[in-house]
């Protein structure tokens, strides 16, 4: 299983189950080690290595890291500040054929494999080992992380610590949150995963899986392929956006419910006034898009109850955000609702409904279970907490997505893919990669209204 995301108590219970199912920690110290020599190696291509140890089974992976390089013919250095405090570090040490330095005797060299902490970080680094890793990290060209980079707390991805970058990061045995959460996701480089023959079962937490998007049913209609209703408030531009995403993004039909006259909406998007009310009022609606452009006034709120009260899957964003209270909420049904909050967002929503977290992660889990919705909190390090609980992390995405309008493109493919499958937890993990392929294919630099014209070449590939 590859797709698994643990905490650092459920790493160490899974651990624990493979020992007690005959594995021992040596054992599992060999694969761990070997599998990311093999990776290491690739990397290194014949240049020299020096290998950072520290005390805990991290550095018993050190050890045999350097260990199997050195048999392989590579020049390794191996850097150990203290000796080794578990009983299979030591074995690990002892296996070490070669020479052990206590500093870093180069001030500079090729590649850096850092071995100091894993999980098992449990305070700042300071002293001897930030100093050895203050001279090593800048001064060797690669810079590769054995589970995680020494300084990363492993459940929160905050640095405790100075920050180091690196280029390539080997997560052993399974994903840790740090791997998908920020600001240890910016500095990791490249992920890989280790297998070790963990058996893991059942996880709460997990990685997205890249998602196959089917094509309509043969007996199809517009109707029955998905009718997304766009509903628009103050501003024209950002719903149209959206609208223009939910189009590309697979549904049979696109409504966009607004006053403004949209002189340059595609013929094909039908574009309606009037009453939102009766608008809503039709029970071939797949899903209904609001909060892109609403506005925070008094018509938007009124917009805005109506979405809620009929009765439709929804999809919240934007300002419908910051309008959303519990009284809102009160007749509405969050199992049919989807907010996709950014931090900004998240922290008003956290507001709103009294929880207390600071972090990113436990902020969308705490909405969650405060309201019953099922939270996509945005950004770099996107993640979803389900109605239905757990919470599902992303793989990363282009950084170019951080352009205006970026937001609507996706709430748009979020209530294209909603109106098709009916499945808010399905459907958002379907809009993120769409999203994030899109943006993959509309190059650097794109405008929003670029990334949602690459949506259809986007839907191409996962069909
Ligand atoms: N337990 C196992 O079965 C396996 C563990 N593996 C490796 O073991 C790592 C976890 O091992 P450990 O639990 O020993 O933890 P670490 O190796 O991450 O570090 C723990 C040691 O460092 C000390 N320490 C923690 N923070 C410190 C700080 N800021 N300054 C100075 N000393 C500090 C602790 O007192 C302890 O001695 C994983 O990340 C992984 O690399 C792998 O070998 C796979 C198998
Ligand atoms: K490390």
């Amino acid at each position: 299983m590859t797709d698994h995301v643990l905490s650092v108590e459920e790493m160490r219970a899974a651990e624990r189950a493979a020992m007690d199912s005959g594995v021992s920690e040596w054992q599992l110290m060999q694969r761990a080690g070997g599998g990311a020599a093999d990776w290491i190696w690739r990397i290194a291509a014949g240049r020299a290595v020096t290998v950072l140890c520290g005390p805990g089974n991290n550095g018993g992976d050190g050890y045999v890291i350097a260990e199997t390089l050195q048999r392989r013919g590579l020049t390794v250095t191996v850097v150990a500040p203290v000796e080794p405090a578990s009983e299979t570090a030591r074995r690990a040490r002892d296996g070490f054929s070669g020479e052990i330095a206590k500093t870093l005797v180069s001030s500079s060299g090729e590649v850096l494999v850092d071995c100091l902490f894993g999980y098992g970080l449990s305070r700042k680094v300071e002293g001897e080992f930030a100093k050895l890793l203050e001279l090593a990290c800048p001064s060797h060209s690669i810079r590769i992380a054995i589970d995680v980079p020494s300084g990363i707390f492993a459940d929160s991805g905050e640095w405790l610590g100075a920050s180091h970058r690196y280029d390539h990061t080997l997560a052993l045995g399974a994903w840790k949150r740090a791997h998908f959460l920020m600001p240890a996701r910016a500095d990791m480089g490249n992920t890989r995963l280790v297998p070790i023959g963990l058996d893991l079962k059942d996880p709460a937490e997990r990685l997205s899986e890249r998602p196959r998007i089917h094509p309509p049913e043969p007996d199809s209609q517009k109707y029955t392929r998905g009718l997304v209703a766009v509903v628009a408030g103050e501003m024209p531009g950002a719903p149209l956006l959206s609208s223009l995403a939910a189009m590309h993004a697979g549904a049979g039909y696109v409504k966009l419910f607004s006053d403004h006259s949209h002189p340059d909406a595609p013929a094909e998007l039908v574009i309606e006034d009037g009453a939102l009310g009766e608008a809503l009022d039709d029970e071939r609606i797949g899903a209904v898009l609001i909060g892109p452009g609403l506005g925070r006034g008094s018509e938007a709120r009124d917009r805005l109850r109506a979405a809620l009260n009929s009765g439709h899957n929804l999809v919240l964003d934007a300002d419908a955000l910051h309008l959303l209270d519990r009284a809102m909420l009160d007749g509405a049904d969050p199992a049919k609702m989807v907010v996709t909050p950014h931090d900004g967002e998240l922290a008003k929503l956290c507001e709103t409904f009294d929880i207390t977290a600071t972090d990113k992660r436990d902020r969308a889990i705490g909405l969650r279970d405060a309201t019953g919705l099922t939270v996509l909190a945005k950004g770099p390090d996107t993640l979803l907490a389900p109605a239905q609980g757990g919470v599902v992390y992303f793989p990363q995405g282009s950084s170019w997505l951080s352009v205006a309008g970026s937001g609507d493109v996706l709430a748009g493919m979020i209530a294209a893919r909603l109106a098709v499958t009916g499945d808010a937890v399905g459907a958002t993990q379907e809009a993120v990669w769409l999203h994030q392929e899109a943006s993959r294919l509309a190059g650097p630099s794109f405008t929003a209204g670029q990334l949602a014209d690459a949506v259809r070449a986007a839907l191409a590939l996962f069909l």
